[in-house]
């Protein structure tokens, strides 16, 4: 790794699913303190990419090299993924944001349960902190599940389209904490489709098309626009 805020490194990471091969050759750094966009068309990898991120798919070949210990990572599933018949509240999800420092079978002490509200204040869940997560809107969930990323002091947070089904006060909210967790200095990758999110939110953006990856920058309102010869 060359840059000290590096976080993540990929390096020529190529990455099967069974006997399919997906990605080859994925390059990119990740620093600490930007927000990179995953994007791609259904199926292009963006899942495989995240697994292998993850540490749960392992490389056909090539390298992940994540300098954020396993504590400090997590990741946001599709709200369609997550069991919510599982009796859980949201203070008790935003809690368990401890768990990967703390564990799962000490009880949380002082400090800890002011953080937990602090938490639960900053996301606008304290009239929900003992709904359980079965009874909650979908909006509601994902400021629950989000609190439990601040709660664990995410450094490295991979995000797969944390705003579908979502509400638009709370997409507010999500891009609000989420640069915030980025300037205070996590890495984050987000699987996004829409282009305005994308231009609000990322830094970078990661392209996946036919098994390869290709970085660009989102452009930005007041950008100059593209040379006469690259328009249709
Ligand atoms: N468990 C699996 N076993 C076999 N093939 C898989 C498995 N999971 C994904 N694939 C295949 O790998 C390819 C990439 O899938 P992946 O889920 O990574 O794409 P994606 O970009 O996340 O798609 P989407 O936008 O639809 O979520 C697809 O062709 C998919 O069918």
């Amino acid at each position: 790794m060359d840059e000290p805020n590096t976080l993540l490194t990929l390096e020529s990471l190529s990455l099967a699913q069974g006997n399919r091969m997906v990605l080859e050759g994925i390059e990119g750094h990740f620093e600490a303190g930007t927000i990179t966009a995953l994007v791609g068309a259904n199926g292009a990898g963006k899942s495989t990419l995240v697994q292998g991120i993850m540490g749960e798919l392992r490389p056909i070949s090539g390298r992940v090299d994540c300098r954020v210990p396993n504590a400090r990572r997590a990741w946001l599933p599709q709200q369609l993924a997550l069991d919510l018949t599982f009796p859980m509240s949201v203070e008790e999800l935003v809690m368990s944001g401890c768990w990967p420092t703390h564990g799962s079978f000490k009880r949380y002490g002082q400090a800890e349960y002011r953080r937990g509200q602090a938490v639960m204040q900053r996301l606008g869940l304290q009239a929900f902190e003992h709904r359980p997560l079965g009874e909650l809107s979908g909006g509601q969930r994902q400021r629950a599940l989000l609190g439990r990323t601040l709660m664990q002091e995410a450094q490295l947070l991979l995000l797969d389209e944390p705003f579908a089904n979502v509400d638009a006060a709370t997409v507010e909210v999500l891009i609000e904490v989420l640069q915030d967790m980025a300037a205070k200095g996590a890495a984050i990758i987000i699987v996004l489709h829409d282009h305005d999110q994308m231009t609000r939110l990322a830094d970078r953006i990661l392209h996946l098309e036919r098994g390869h990856g290709t970085w660009s920058t989102p452009a930005r309102s007041g950008d100059s626009p593209p040379p006469a010869e690259t328009l249709a």
